[in-house]
Formats: structure tokens, C-alpha cells, sequence
């Protein structure tokens, strides 16, 4: 069938609706901050999956895309939570028959003694079959130093069901950018059937605070204006220290926040309390941090 002469039409607009992906990519544009980038790399996939999909149902040639991705960027950045979107995506599209997202580290894939590796790569495997398998600081899987390391063993089946593309499966590997620039240059075979990259940018202060005003809305809480001002420079302190994860350092710090202000409640037990009270986050829940002494 020649394109010219083919009377047979898709409705583009029709088809994408049907898919319902639209309501996908709004979710994801309402519920993250920022990521402007990360949320037009997901629409650009989005549309090549499902012009892949159309030209199929026209007896066209589909490229056959790859579905495998890679997902950079440091902790907290939201790459698991845009993760469980594509796997939504992939599924409203056909690409995979469940649609769910398993997340394992190299733990969950390599074994400690000879022939305990694959067993436990097949069975996480099994387990994502029909969905999406996301696989955190990926790297940890090649060992260059280790001659005798079971991590290359998880690489290769996990290459041949990549290879399979009748497996109904996606893989995505996440972690450090630098550190999977390494990884898929020590791995070439992999790094050829890895198809859409995506990188995940750090968040500015005023995103980190964004972000969290939107977690305590979620839970019915609130700043005031000056506690809003103290977690600015919160963050700014949180930032500069070891282990700082992003959107989950936000959310760990207003976890302990939210226990302070419990506290401090429960410390005047005469007082009558309002909705307010019980809802607000003063200044001084977050003062009391280690970063203010
Ligand atoms: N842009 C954002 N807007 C709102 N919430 C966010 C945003 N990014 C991340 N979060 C929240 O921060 C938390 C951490 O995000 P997520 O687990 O997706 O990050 P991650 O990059 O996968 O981190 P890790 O790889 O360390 O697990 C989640 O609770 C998520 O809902």
C-alpha cells in the first residue's frame, strides 16, 4: 500500500483522545513542579508512540520504537513518580498489557553466591512482565573492579529480554548522570537498545518550596507567610549538606515539621484550639531543626 494512494485515514485527534493520554499529561503537568523540560520529553514520546501505533493501523511500517529509557538525574527529582506516568502511558497505548511499575535496586537482581543470580533476575522480571521495570542507580549492576561480580550476569538476561521484542516489558534504568554516562559506555550492548533518555534537572530553592507547600496542602496543612520565609532558608541550609534528595529532603523535613507542631500543641494543653492552630505550621516547628543551632 502505497500513502499517496491510500484512501484510508486515522483522525489523529480522535486517536488520541480514544487513548485518553491527554488526561495522563495534565496529571503530570498539574501535580510536578517545574520539570519543564522532563514534562516535554514525555509529551514528545507520547506522540511518536502513538503516531508509531497509527501508521500501524494503517498497514504502514512501524519503526518499531524503542521502549527502553533512561531516566537521569539526582535523588528526589521525581523520576519514579514520572516513571509510574509512562507505564500508564504505555499501557493506554497498548505497549504493555498491565501497566505497572516494579522498582528494584541491584539487591533485588544479584545474588551473593554463584547461581543465585539469575533465579532472582528471572522472577523480578516475571513479576514486571506486562509493565514497567525500574531500575534505580542502575550502575550498581556492572562492577569493572569485581572480575568475579554477578552483576553481569543480571545485564545479560536483562539484554535478552530487552532484545525480545515480543516481550511485553519496558525497562527503565535511572540514576546519577554522570554515573549512567559510565555505565552505558562500560556497556554498549545495552546502551544500544536504550532509546529515549531523559534527564532529570535539580530543583531550584523556590521549586523545593513550591513543591512543598503543595505536599501540606495535600495533607491539610499550611505555612504561615514567615514559616514560609524560615523553609526557604531551610532548604537553602538543606542543600548545601550531605545526602540532600530533592523533593524527598522537602517532604522528610516536613514530616519532622509536622511532629514539632504536634509537639508544641500538646505542650499547652490548656489552650483552646482551633482549626487554624491545627492546621498551620509556625515558623518555630522549623526553626527547632538541627540546621538553626
Ligand atoms: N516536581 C514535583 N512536584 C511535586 N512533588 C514532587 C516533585 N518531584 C518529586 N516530588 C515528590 O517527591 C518525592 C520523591 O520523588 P520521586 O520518588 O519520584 O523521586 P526519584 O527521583 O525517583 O528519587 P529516588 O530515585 O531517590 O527514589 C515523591 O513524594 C514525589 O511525589
Amino acid at each position: 500500500m502505497s500513502v499517496q494512494t491510500s484512501q484510508q485515514t486515522v483522525n489523529l485527534q480522535t486517536e488520541f483522545k480514544q487513548t485518553q493520554i491527554q488526561e495522563v499529561l495534565d496529571d503530570l503537568d498539574r501535580e510536578l513542579i517545574g520539570l519543564q523540560t522532563v514534562k516535554t520529553r514525555i509529551r514528545e514520546i507520547a506522540a511518536l508512540l502513538l503516531v508509531d501505533r497509527l501508521r500501524q493501523k494503517l498497514g504502514l511500517s512501524s519503526s518499531n520504537p524503542g521502549l527502553h529509557m533512561s531516566f537521569t538525574g539526582s535523588p528526589g527529582t521525581g523520576k519514579t513518580t514520572v516513571a509510574r506516568k509512562m507505564a500508564d502511558i504505555l499501557y493506554r497505548l497498548g505497549y504493555i498489557k498491565k501497566g505497572h511499575l516494579i522498582t528494584v535496586t541491584r539487591d533485588d537482581l544479584v545474588g551473593q553466591y554463584i547461581g543465585h543470580t539469575a533465579p532472582k533476575t528471572k522472577q523480578v522480571l516475571k513479576n514486571a512482565m506486562g509493565g514497567v521495570l525500574f531500575i534505580d542507580e542502575a550502575y550498581y549492576l556492572y562492577r569493572p573492579d569485581n572480575e568475579r561480580d554477578y552483576g553481569a550476569e543480571a545485564i545479560e538476561i536483562l539484554l535478552q529480554v530487552m532484545e525480545n521484542q515480543r516481550d511485553d516489558l519496558v525497562i527503565i534504568f535511572a540514576g546519577y548522570k554522570d554515573k549512567m554516562d559510565r555505565f552505558y559506555t562500560s556497556n554498549p550492548g545495552l546502551a544500544s537498545r536504550v532509546a529515549n533518555h531523559v534527564n532529570f534537572p535539580d530543583y531550584t530553592p523556590e521549586e523545593l518550596l513550591m513543591i512543598g507547600k503543595i505536599m501540606l496542602q495535600e495533607q491539610q496543612y499550611q505555612m504561615t507567610p514567615e514559616a514560609e520565609k524560615v523553609f526557604l532558608q531551610y532548604i537553602q541550609r538543606r542543600m548545601e549538606q550531605p545526602h540532600f534528595a530533592n523533593a524527598r529532603s522537602v517532604r522528610n523535613a516536613l514530616d519532622r515539621a509536622r511532629l514539632r507542631q504536634a509537639n508544641r500543641i500538646f505542650a499547652t494543653p490548656g489552650k483552646k484550639l482551633t482549626k487554624f492552630d491545627l492546621v498551620t505550621i509556625q515558623a518555630e516547628d522549623i526553626l527547632k531543626s538541627r540546621l538553626f543551632q
